[in-house]
């Protein structure tokens, strides 16, 4: 279900950083057709070699990606393994991750963030239909393809990017450490449902509402593991409306937390609401 592409196609670039277990470089494909030789602007994400026994599940977080198509979610090409090297292909999405591009930028508005939660609720709610769970939606495996400006008043536009090595083969630290994102169920079941990526939606709403800044970072592993066991949530933003949609998502018993449909309902609302007028002018419609 993949396409295999020859190593001899890639050209490396730079090293872009790592995410759990993996390293991910700039690149470049390139293929045939008819004669024509495209080059394609790539993004290499490698496997750590010694983690070489999570490269079925490394894949298969990528697989799930390439059998459905949408437009916020990320293209991969392929992939290619050599030697020891197991590497996935992606699209070169712009403007990298969120969490990021937010922190680099304080200036974005209520309103580019709004627009961006409306798009990950959509490609939640395609996901939810498909009965798929994504399971690592976080402000970090969100990509830039557009910036948007307010000058143009053109949207920003993302896309989400392979869920990654399942936490299940990276061990419980590793889970301990994705607090306040993994949903607190996962810690004993280890099993992902589609009630986890609503939890997961509220927390990265929380993170992009607070410029990038990630949720307990100070915290260490034990902190954290308490923070689920005191049933503990995170600090309510001032926006009572979007402070409410989180405490909604973030529910402890699962069946609790809004369908994706309600969620998009929710989101479209604080779009509409005078509280985002009042945030882009600075006073209230007369
Ligand atoms: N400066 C800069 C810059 C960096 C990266 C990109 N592009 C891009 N494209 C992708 N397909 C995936 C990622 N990516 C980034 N971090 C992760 C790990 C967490 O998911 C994945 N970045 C564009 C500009």
């Amino acid at each position: 279900q993949f396409h295999m592409i020859k190593h001899e196609d890639l050209t490396w670039g730079e090293s872009l950083g790592q995410g759990s277990f993996t390293h991910i470089f700039r690149g470049h494909k390139t293929d045939q057709r008819d004669e024509v030789t495209h080059t394609t602007e790539v993004l290499l994400k490698v496997l750590d070699a010694n983690h070489k026994n999570c490269w079925e599940s490394f894949f298969e977080a990528a697989s799930l990606m390439s059998q459905i198509s949408h437009k916020h979610l990320l293209l991969v090409y392929g992939i290619s393994v050599h030697k020891s090297k197991n590497i996935m292909v992606q699209e070169f999405v712009k403007h990298g991750a969120l969490d990021l591009y937010l922190k680099k930028s304080m200036s974005v508005s209520v309103s580019w963030k709004l627009d961006v939660a409306k798009q990950l609720a959509c490609a939640l709610n395609f996901l939810e239909e498909k009965n798929i769970a994504h399971g690592n939606i976080c402000a970090k495996n969100l990509l830039l393809a557009r910036e948007g400006d307010p000058s143009s008043d053109n949207s920003p536009f993302i896309k989400l990017s392979d869920p990654g090595t399942s936490m299940t083969l990276l061990g419980k630290d590793v889970v301990l450490d994705r607090i306040p994102w993994v949903a607190p169920e996962v810690l004993d079941t280890l099993e992902i449902e589609l009630e986890c990526d609503k939890w997961s939606f509220g927390t990265t709403l929380w993170e992009i509402f607070n410029n990038g800044e990630a949720p307990l970072q100070g915290l260490d592993l034990i902190q954290k593991q308490q923070f689920y066991e005191h049933f503990s949530n995170l600090p309510a933003l001032e926006w009572t409306e979007l402070a409410d949609l989180i405490a909604q998502c973030m529910q402890y018993q699962p069946e609790l937390r809004p369908s994706c449909r309600s969620i998009i309902r929710q989101v479209n609302s604080l779009i509409t609401s005078d509280y985002e007028i009042l945030h882009a002018t600075g006073t209230l419609p007369k």
